[in-house]
């Protein structure tokens, strides 16, 4: 082969090179004829060296690859690998059990980020509140480091060395980035990754003790879990009496019966219809009933921009077995022509048109929904709607939902939720001002003035209080002033006129000062009264 290349550079004037004991070998000054030396590179005897050399070269290229894919074989089969996606709850318990461990405390390469949204938990990791303290009245932003995008931390996992790497990438120019954690294990066990999980799982449910998580849809239809929030206790939740047990004891009765569903062939689902005035407890008695049967909350936004028939039939067919699928204002969602079929919108249509002389129909409200009503229908009890989940929908509405969706199956217990009642107000206030235990100040304890409250009379720290500005201090009242502030309170409330939640607002005034509140009540009462806008209910008995 040397022969051949030489004879071609030779006739190329290029001897210079080859000729031997030349160590200081140069060009000659005649300029190489590179023309020349082409045919001599095809000639048979170079077309062999050729092809000889090729087929060394693909020997030694074969056989590294070889060696090199038998040395990553031999490796993996003493590593096990998992990938956890962002999209997925395993991606959240790896964070927060990757924060727990001690060795994470130590890494030296993160992405250091305030976090602003105290629901926004699932993608942070170490929670770093040493040394953070109430400074200056005002308490810190939480600090909180993500393993770098791209670098890979080593750790040990039960003596065995395991490795996490934090790849980030871009899915597309709107729906932003994509995270997913690569651990690999040196091991030969594969129960040890199932440990990983377990041990995961576990410290993220301990993390989320008293918690509720949240979840809503994206854009690409997918569940998100956006966060979590403190359970709401029962307690604090004040309706007509029996009320709140009677829900919470038909929704954990439904959980508990599966196979009575299944024997007699009845699809594993229950809904319930909340209706009635803005502002009486409805969305918080739902949160407080997932909190205490500890299951995640699922909103189903049906005027979310985007979203039609198909896409919430993947995302019911996606609710996974056991939760609450929320869909409040349920009427707002499906009020306009927009959200009818076509062929219902006609016909609607045509009635209006016939009935305008007498009554005009409601404006359709144009929402960036696209679900129709025969949508909504088929997704709640179609084939894909996932088994053991409740549903719950709101409505300030109740009159103008279709009775289609109003049915058992669809809706199997319908609430309504009055305004305040006597009651009701009387025990909003007892459990806004009740006192803390531990904090009972005894020698306050004697301003009640035989069986009833002198209001006049106010406890001596009730206007300092105000003027210092600490509106977060409680239980300085015995429970027996309490109880009688809140009698007198209720008594100065008419019946089923006003709101909860009006009558909370106006107990944010007096955070601290029940005295004051029951001073003040009967005023507001009679400025709320006055408004135009004073609650009027659209309800019709359920
Ligand atoms: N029955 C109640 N007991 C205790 N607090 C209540 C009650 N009703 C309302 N509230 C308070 O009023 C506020 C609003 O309540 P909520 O959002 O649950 O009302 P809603 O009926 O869902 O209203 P909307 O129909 O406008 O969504 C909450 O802060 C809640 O604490």
């Amino acid at each position: 082969m040397a022969s051949h290349i030489q004879k071609a550079f030779q006739t190329a004037n290029l001897s210079g090179f080859f000729s031997s004991g030349s160590t200081n070998a140069t060009l000659t000054s005649e300029s190489p004829n590179l023309f020349a030396m082409l045919p001599l590179l095809f000639t048979s005897s170079a077309i062999r060296d050729w092809a000889k050399l090729i087929v060394i070269g693909g020997i030694f290229e074969t056989c590294r690859r070889f060696a090199s894919n038998s040395y990553s074989d031999l490796l993996s089969s003493f590593r096990i690998e998992a990938v956890f996606d962002d999209d997925d709850p395993t991606y959240g318990w790896m964070l927060i059990w990757l924060s727990k461990q001690p060795s994470w405390r130590e890494i030296r390469a993160v992405e250091v980020v305030v976090d602003n949204n105290e629901l926004n938990d699932s993608h942070t990791i170490v929670l770093e509140e040493e040394g953070l303290s109430k400074y200056d009245g005002r308490i810190p932003r939480k600090v909180v480091y993500t393993p770098s995008p791209s670098r890979t931390y080593s750790m040990w996992y039960k003596q065995r060395y395991m490795t996490v790497t934090r790849i980030q990438e871009q899915t597309s120019r709107w729906s932003g980035k994509s995270n997913a954690l690569h651990i690999s294990i040196l091991s030969r066990n594969s129960h040890i990754l199932k440990d990983l999980i377990r041990d995961a799982r576990m410290e993220f449910l301990r993390s989320q003790d008293n918690r509720l998580s949240i979840y809503t849809s994206d854009s690409t239809n997918t569940w998100r879990r956006i966060g979590t929030r403190p359970k709401r206790s029962l307690e604090s939740i004040v309706l007509d009496p029996g009320m709140k047990e009677l829900l919470l004891e038909d929704a954990n009765d439904f959980l508990t019966s599966r196979e009575w569903y299944s024997e007699r062939g009845i699809p594993f689902r229950r809904g319930y219809l909340l209706y009635g005035a803005p502002g009486c407890g409805k969305t918080s008695l739902i949160h407080s009933i997932a909190g205490a049967l500890d299951l995640d909350v699922y909103i189903i936004s049906l005027s979310r921009t985007g979203l039609d028939d198909n896409s919430l039939d993947t995302l019911i067919t996606e609710l996974p077995e056991r939760c609450v699928a929320l869909m409040e204002d349920i009427d707002a969602a499906l009020s306009g022509a927009l959200n009818r079929d076509e062929h219902e919108q006609k016909k609607e249509a045509t009635d209006r048109s016939e009935q305008s002389t007498q009554k005009p129909g409601p404006t359709p409200i144009h929402t960036g929904s696209r679900v129709s009503l025969s949508g909504l229908l088929n997704c709640l009890d179609g084939i894909g709607a996932a088994e053991g989940r409740i549903l719950f929908a709101t409505t300030n509405k109740y009159t103008s939902l279709d009775s289609a969706l109003c049915r058992p199956g669809r809706m199997d217990l319908h609430i309504e939720f009055k305004l305040a009642s006597k009651y009701q107000a009387r025990e909003l206030f007892y459990h806004f001002y009740r006192p803390v235990k531990s904090a009972v100040n005894d020698s306050e304890k004697g301003s009640k003035v035989g069986g009833t409250v002198n209001t006049t009379e106010k406890a001596p720290s009730e206007n300092t209080v105000a003027v210092v500005g600490d509106v977060h201090q409680h239980a300085r009242f015995s429970e027996d002033v309490i109880k009688a502030l809140a009698s007198q309170f209720a008594d100065l409330i008419p019946e089923r006129q006003l709101s909860m939640a009006a009558i909370q607002g106006f107990l944010m005034t007096y955070k601290t000062r029940p005295y004051l509140a029951v001073e003040k009540v009967a005023g507001w009462v009679e400025e709320e009264m006055s408004k135009p806008h004073s609650p009027k209910v659209d309800v019709t008995s359920g």
